[in-house]
């Protein structure tokens, strides 16, 4: 079995379902969710000019190789219905695989840790909140000591608590 952290994220449509939504076809395509954090409300990190984000970060034991965990999210992110337009623009679901175990991967489609985990306060509060001493396997440092070393000036604060 593997342990997963993934970021889902919305801004368009019915945010909030939509996490939901996430949730209910996360648990059915890769694996039980063994922690959820609360859902986090911030400006659009990156384009400006967005309407305002929710984020969740999960907790996710799954029996999937990584490349199939990507195959299954970007299916959720299909049936949920994603729109993408620009990167980093608005979309009715984005699910980042964060990390994968301790591993280290770099293919072409896929990334793990997230290359971006520590420089976005929206993915490392959520992070904090459920996986504080989970150490990044490159940086070697926890999820808590990229918080506290983030220069990221996002205002990111609780929507709705789990
Ligand atoms: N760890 C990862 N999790 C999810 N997708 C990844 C990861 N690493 C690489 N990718 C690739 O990123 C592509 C998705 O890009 P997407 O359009 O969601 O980027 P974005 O969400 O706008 O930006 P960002 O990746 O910075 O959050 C996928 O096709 C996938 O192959
Ligand atoms: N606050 C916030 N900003 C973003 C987000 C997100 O999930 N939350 N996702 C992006 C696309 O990667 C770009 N900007």
């Amino acid at each position: 079995m593997n342990v997963v952290y993934l970021l889902t994220g919305a801004n368009l449509g019915n945010p909030e379902k939509q996490l939901k939504d996430a949730m209910n076809e996360i648990t059915e395509r890769v694996g039980k969710i063994t922690k959820a954090s609360s859902i986090y409300e911030s400006e659009a990190w990156g384009v400006e000019d967005q309407p305002i984000f929710l984020n969740q970060v999960l907790e996710v034991i799954s029996p999937l190789s990584a490349t199939k965990i990507l195959q299954a999210i970007q299916q959720i992110e299909l049936v949920l219905g994603r729109i993408r337009t620009q990167r980093w623009g608005s979309r009715t679901i984005d699910i980042d695989i964060l990390y994968f175990n301790n591993e280290i991967i770099h293919d072409p489609d896929l990334q793990v840790p997230h290359p971006y985990i520590q420089e976005r306060n929206f993915t490392l509060i959520p992070l904090n909140e459920i996986a504080p001493n989970f150490e990044h396997p490159i940086f070697k440092k926890t999820n808590q000591q990229l918080l506290m070393d983030s220069k990221d000036p996002l205002h990111v604060k609780i929507a709705k608590h789990e």
